[in-house]
C-alpha cells in the first residue's frame, strides 16, 4: 500500500524529532525526553517504515547508530563499525528473535552468551602490540570521537594487555559506566561548585568521558566494563563469545560477574528474570540483558541489518520513567488527618505495570516542582516503590494550578495548613472517619482517659463493627452489652470489666481530658499547662475562639513588625501560656473552631465525663515562669518525680538547654547539657542545691 501524504509527513516529522533528540542525548549528554518516550517515537517510525518500505531513507534514525561525532574532538574511523543492538520489550518478541536465529541452524536449540546490558556509553579501545594507542566513542557507528587522554584516566582500564597471548592489533569494546553510589556524590560536588548536575548515571558517564580537559575526567570515578571485540589481527579468537569474554578478563579487563552461557529461549528467559530481580541492588545501572548467539559460525550465517547484528538482542527492562498527562488531583486523608495530593494520570505503562495514580507527597512538593493539572509529567516507578511524579516534562495548554481544598474530602471539616509547614491537615480530629481509629486509640490510652480493656485491638474491631465512631460512643457501649457478650472471645465477665472501667474513666482530670482530645501539638505537658492556666474548659474554649480575632488585630496593628505583633499576641490569651507559640495556638484555635469537635465535647460531658475544677489561683506558684532542664541521675528522686515537683510549683521542664533556661539540674553522670549550661552561663544546681530549692519553694 502506498503511503498517503499524512503518513509520509508523520514519518518525516518523527525522523526529524528523533534526530534532534539523539543530538541532545549523544552529543550534549542532556536528553529532553525520557528514554521510554524516545523508544515510543522510534517504534512508531519503525512501524510506518515496515508497512511502507519506500519511506525508508538512508539517513532515517532507524538505519543509523547514535549521532555524528561532535567537532569538539578529532574524528576517528573505527576499524570495524560499532553497531547498536536490536531490542525487545517482552517474551514474545524475544521468542521471535530466537525463532529467526534458529532458522540459521535449521531449528536446533542455540546457546547464547547472556550479559547484563550496562547503561553507560560505548567505548572502542585500539591496542597495537598490546599497548593502548587510541580510545574513541561510538559516534555514528562508523566514525567516533578521539578521547584517548580521557580514557587513559579510567582506573580499571588496562593501558597494556596482560599475559602472553597478545595480538598485533585489536579493538576492545565495552561500556564506560559510573556507579550509582558515586553518582550522588558527584552531583552533590558539581552543585556545590555551581555546575549543573547530571540527569542520571548514564549521562554522567558520557558527559565525564567527553570532556576537553582530561584532568576533569580524571576526577570522575568512571569504570570500563568489557563486553566485546571488534577487529583483530594476528590471532585467532575462540569461536565462543563466552570464551572470548574470559580472554578479555585474562588481558586485564573487568567483565560483569553475571556473564553466563545459557541454552535456548528458556535459558534466556530465566536469565532475564534473575537479572530483573537483582537489578535494584546492582551498583552499576543496567537497563536490560543482552543475548548473543555464542557460536561464531551461526553468527556469520546470521550477519547484520543496517544498524545492528542479527545474532544479538537486548531484552530491555520495562522503563522506570515515562511521560504522561496529569488529568486531575484528588486529596486523600491519612490516619493523622494529613491531606496527601494524589495525581490522577492518563494511564501509562511504566516499571512493568500500568500506572494511573501517583503520589504528589504534599503541597510543598507540588509548589516546588510547579506541577499543574494538564501538564505532561515524568512518572517514575522503580521496583516496588509507589509511583511518583519526578518533574514536569512540558507545561500543558490551559494548565491550572493545584489547589488545596478548603474542606476535608472525608468529613467536610476545615482544612488548615499552618504557615511554614508542608503538610495540610483536616481539623475534624474527633469526627473525621479517616482519623477515627487513631483518635479513639489516643482518647482511651493510659495517659489520656486510661480505659482499661479498650486497647488498640478492641478499638479497631469496634470501629469495624460500627460500635464506635466518636469518643462519645464509648460511653454508650453499655447499650450494646448483648452484642458485646456475643462477640467471640468475650464473655459476661470481660464485658462487665470493660463497662466498669469505662464507667470509672468518666471521673478524670481537666489535663487528661484536654490531652485526650488529641489536639495537634498538645501533648501531656502542654495539656497540663493549659489546664493550670485556664482552670476550666470553658475558659480555654473561649480563648481558643478569641485567638483568630486576636491574630487579626495583631496583624493589623503591626503589619510589618513581626516582633511587635508577637509581643502583642503573647500578652494575653492562648499565647500567654508558657510554651504556647503561634503554631500551637493555631492548632488549638483550629480544633475549637470546628463545630463538630465541640459537639463531641458536649456529648462527652453529657455522658457524664467530669473533673474537678482546677484552682489555678489558689495553688502557690513560686517557680512560675522558671524553666528547668534535668540531666544525670539523682539519688533521692527519679527524673519524673523531680519534674512533677517542679511543675507543682509552676515551673516548666524542657529537654534542651538554651539561653532561656533558668536552671540546669545536674545529677550524677550528667551529659553534654551540663557543658552547654556552663558555656551559656545558666545556673547549675547539683542534687543538694536542687532539694534545697524545692524545700524553699514548696510544702
Ligand atoms: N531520551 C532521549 O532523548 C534519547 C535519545 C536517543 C537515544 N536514547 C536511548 O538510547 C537507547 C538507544 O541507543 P543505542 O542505539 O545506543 O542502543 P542501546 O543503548 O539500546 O544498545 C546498544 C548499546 O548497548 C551498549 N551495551 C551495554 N551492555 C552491552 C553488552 N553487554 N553487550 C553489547 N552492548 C552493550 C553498547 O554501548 C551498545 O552500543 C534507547 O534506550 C533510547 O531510549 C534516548
Ligand atoms: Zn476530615
Amino acid at each position: 500500500m502506498a503511503a498517503n501524504s499524512t503518513t509520509t509527513q508523520r514519518a518525516e516529522q518523527l525522523a526529524e524529532q528523533l534526530r534532534e533528540h539523539s543530538r541532545a542525548y549523544y552529543v550534549h549528554d542532556e536528553p529532553t525526553i525520557s528514554d521510554a518516550e524516545y523508544d515510543r517515537l522510534f517504534r512508531e517510525l519503525q512501524e510506518i517504515e515496515a508497512e511502507h518500505p519506500e519511506l525508508i531513507t538512508p539517513d532515517s534514525p532507524t538505519q543509523r547508530v547514535g549521532a555524528p561525532p561532535s567537532d569538539k574532538f578529532e574524528s576517528v574511523d573505527h576499524a570495524t563499525p560499532m553497531l547498536s543492538l536490536g531490542n525487545c520489550f517482552d517474551d514474545n518478541e524475544l521468542a521471535e528473535f530466537d525463532r529467526r536465529a534458529r532458522e540459521a541452524v535449521d531449528g536446533g536449540e542455540l546457546a547464547y552468551c547472556a550479559e547484563p546490558k550496562f547503561d553507560g556509553t560505548a567505548l572502542n579501545l585500539r591496542y597495537e602490540n598490546g599497548v593502548l594507542v587510541r580510545a574513541t566513542t561510538r559516534g555514528d557507528g562508523v566514525t567516533g570521537e578521539d578521547i584517548t587522554p580521557n580514557a587513559r584516566t579510567i582506573r580499571n582500564l588496562p593501558l597494556r594487555l596482560a599475559g602472553q597471548n597478545v595480538p598485533d592489533f585489536i579493538e576492545i569494546r565495552g561500556e564506560v559506566v559510573l556507579a550509582r553510589s558515586r553518582f550522588e556524590a558527584l552531583n552533590a560536588r558539581l552543585e556545590g561548585e555551581g555546575h549543573k548536575p547530571f540527569v542520571n548515571p548514564r549521562n554522567a558517564a558520557s558527559g565525564s568521558l567527553r570532556q576537553l580537559d582530561s584532568k576533569i575526567t580524571a576526577r570522575r570515578p568512571l569504570a570500563f566494563m568489557g563486553y566485546g571485540i571488534g577487529r583483530v589481527d594476528g590471532m585467532t579468537l575462540a569461536s565462543s563469545l563466552y570464551e572470548q569474554l574470559q580472554q578479555l578478563q585474562a588481558w586485564g579487563f573487568q567483565i560483569s560477574q553475571y556473564v553466563d552461557r545459557v541454552q535456548g529461549l528458556e535459558g534466556c528467559k530465566a536469565y532475564y528474570e534473575a537479572m530483573a530481580e537483582r537489578r535494584a541492588n546492582l551498583d552499576i545501572e543496567i537497563d536490560g540483558c543482552v543475548f548473543k548467539v555464542d557460536n561464531a559460525a551461526v553468527r556469520d550465517e546470521l550477519g547484520f541489518v543496517a544498524r545492528a547484528p542479527r545474532w544479538a538482542i537486548a531484552r530491555k527492562f520495562p522503563a522506570e520513567e515515562t511521560t504522561t498527562r496529569l488529568n486531575a488531583v484528588e486529596f486523600q486523608v491519612g490516619r493523622t488527618g494529613a491531606l496527601t495530593p494524589v495525581a490522577k494520570l492518563e494511564p501509562v505503562f511504566v516499571g512493568g505495570v500500568t500506572v494511573s495514580n501517583a503520589s504528589l507527597h504534599n503541597m510543598d512538593e507540588v509548589e516546588r516542582k510547579d506541577i499543574r493539572i494538564g501538564d505532561m509529567v515524568v512518572v517514575r516507578r522503580a521496583g516496588d516503590v509507589i509511583p511518583e511524579i519526578k518533574e514536569v516534562a512540558r507545561r500543558g495548554e490551559n494548565a491550572r494550578e493545584i489547589e488545596l481544598p478548603g474542606e476535608c474530602p472525608v468529613c467536610g471539616s476545615a482544612v488548615e495548613r499552618i504557615e511554614g509547614e508542608a503538610v495540610a491537615r483536616c481539623t475534624g480530629g474527633l469526627v473525621c472517619a479517616a482519623q477515627r481509629r487513631e483518635a479513639l486509640k489516643h482518647f482511651s490510652s493510659r495517659r489520656a482517659l486510661d480505659i482499661e480493656g479498650l486497647g488498640d485491638r478492641q478499638i479497631e474491631a469496634f470501629v469495624d463493627e460500627g460500635l464506635l465512631a466518636s469518643p462519645a460512643d464509648i460511653f454508650a457501649l453499655h447499650e450494646h452489652r448483648d452484642a458485646l457478650v456475643a462477640r467471640e472471645g468475650y464473655g459476661e465477665k470481660s464485658v462487665a470489666n470493660l463497662l466498669s472501667s469505662i464507667e470509672s474513666s468518666k471521673q478524670t482530670t481537666l489535663e487528661r481530658f484536654i490531652f485526650a482530645l488529641g489536639i495537634r501539638e498538645v501533648g501531656e505537658t502542654m495539656a497540663r499547662d493549659l489546664a493550670r492556666h485556664f482552670g476550666t474548659l470553658d475558659n480555654l474554649r473561649a480563648e481558643a475562639g478569641a485567638y483568630l480575632v486576636r491574630l487579626d488585630q495583631a496583624d493589623q496593628a503591626h503589619p510589618d513588625n513581626r516582633a511587635a505583633r508577637d509581643r502583642m499576641l503573647s500578652a494575653e490569651g492562648l499565647q500567654a501560656v508558657p510554651g504556647v507559640g503561634a503554631r500551637v495556638a493555631h492548632c488549638i484555635a483550629d480544633f475549637f473552631s470546628e463545630q463538630r469537635n465541640l459537639d463531641v465535647i458536649d456529648a462527652l460531658i453529657e455522658a457524664g465525663v467530669t473533673w474537678e475544677t482546677v484552682d489555678t489561683d489558689d495553688t502557690p506558684q513560686p517557680l512560675a515562669g522558671q524553666t528547668f532542664v534535668l540531666t544525670g541521675s539523682m539519688d533521692s528522686l527519679t527524673r519524673d518525680e523531680a519534674k512533677a515537683r517542679i511543675e507543682a510549683r509552676g515551673g516548666r521542664v524542657t529537654s534542651s538547654v538554651s539561653k532561656k533556661t533558668d536552671y540546669v539540674v545536674a545529677g550524677d553522670s550528667p551529659g553534654s547539657k551540663r557543658d552547654k549550661a556552663e558555656k551559656l552561663g545558666v545556673t547549675l544546681l547539683d542534687e543538694v542545691a536542687f532539694l534545697a530549692l524545692l524545700a524553699d519553694t514548696g510544702n
